[in-house]
């Protein structure tokens, strides 16, 4: 089995602890994910700045795009973002949109299934569009409420749709390997990782090695 890709949610606020826990983690982590609170605080200079000092690694922009997916894509894939998020719910219009921004700039989509209702019609769809990720995702406040991404990742993988999978939402090294074994593609670590008192140690030998170990 490929291994899947291990991505670090970067929500954080501050630019320098951003860029630090970034540094220290690189080893093991092959997606940096600018996320959604840190995009809509510290705007396009912060996608520049990661490429720059990281041009070797995957940049997803979590924009979870709700409307003028094209319009809004467009400037994030210039800047150098690899991928960007749009939501499920938007719409195919809204969906399209940032297709073909992609497209226009070789670069990715991933559509979230965050509260989608009919995830796998969602998943069909957006794989008929052309996207190439679908994201199942616990959001932080449902995952307060106490939800989990597993059983939804458990029904977009039997679907065997020609996406990846990402899945995010409280993963942490106790269910890395499961996740992995359930068929996600691209495993989504944030507060697991930002939240350790050491994150290149979380990082490692939790996350890192759980995932190459269900891989291998
Ligand atoms: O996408 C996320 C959330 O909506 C806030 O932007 C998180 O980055 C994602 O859930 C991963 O973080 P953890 O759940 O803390 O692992």
């Amino acid at each position: 089995m490929a291994r899947p890709l291990i991505q670090l949610a970067l929500d954080t606020l501050d630019i320098p602890q951003t860029l630090k826990l970034a540094s220290l983690t690189a080893p093991y982590i092959d997606i940096f994910e600018i996320g959604t609170p840190s995009i809509k605080y510290n705007g396009i200079a912060l996608v520049k700045e990661f490429k720059k000092r990281f041009p070797n690694k995957l940049l997803l922009v979590d924009l979870k795009t709700m409307d003028a997916g094209e319009y809004e894509a467009t400037p994030f894939f210039a800047a150098g973002a690899d991928i960007t998020t749009v939501l499920g719910v938007a719409g195919l219009a809204t969906i399209k949109g940032v297709i073909n921004a992609a497209n226009k700039h070789n670069a990715e989509v991933q559509v979230d299934l965050i509260n989608v209702p009919d995830k796998a019609a969602c998943a069909r769809e957006s794989a008929k569009a052309g996207a190439q990720i679908v994201g199942i995702h616990t959001g932080l406040d449902a995952q307060a409420a106490g939800q989990t991404p597993f059983a939804d990742l458990q029904a977009i993988a039997k679907l065997g749709l020609p996406v990846r999978i990402s899945v995010a939402g409280g993963i942490k090294a106790s269910t890395a390997q499961q996740v992995v074994k359930t068929g996600a593609n691209i495993i989504v670590v944030g507060a697991a990782i930002y939240g350790a008192a050491s994150p290149a140690d979380a990082a490692r030998a939790p996350i890192y090695e759980q995932v190459v170990a269900a891989a291998a």
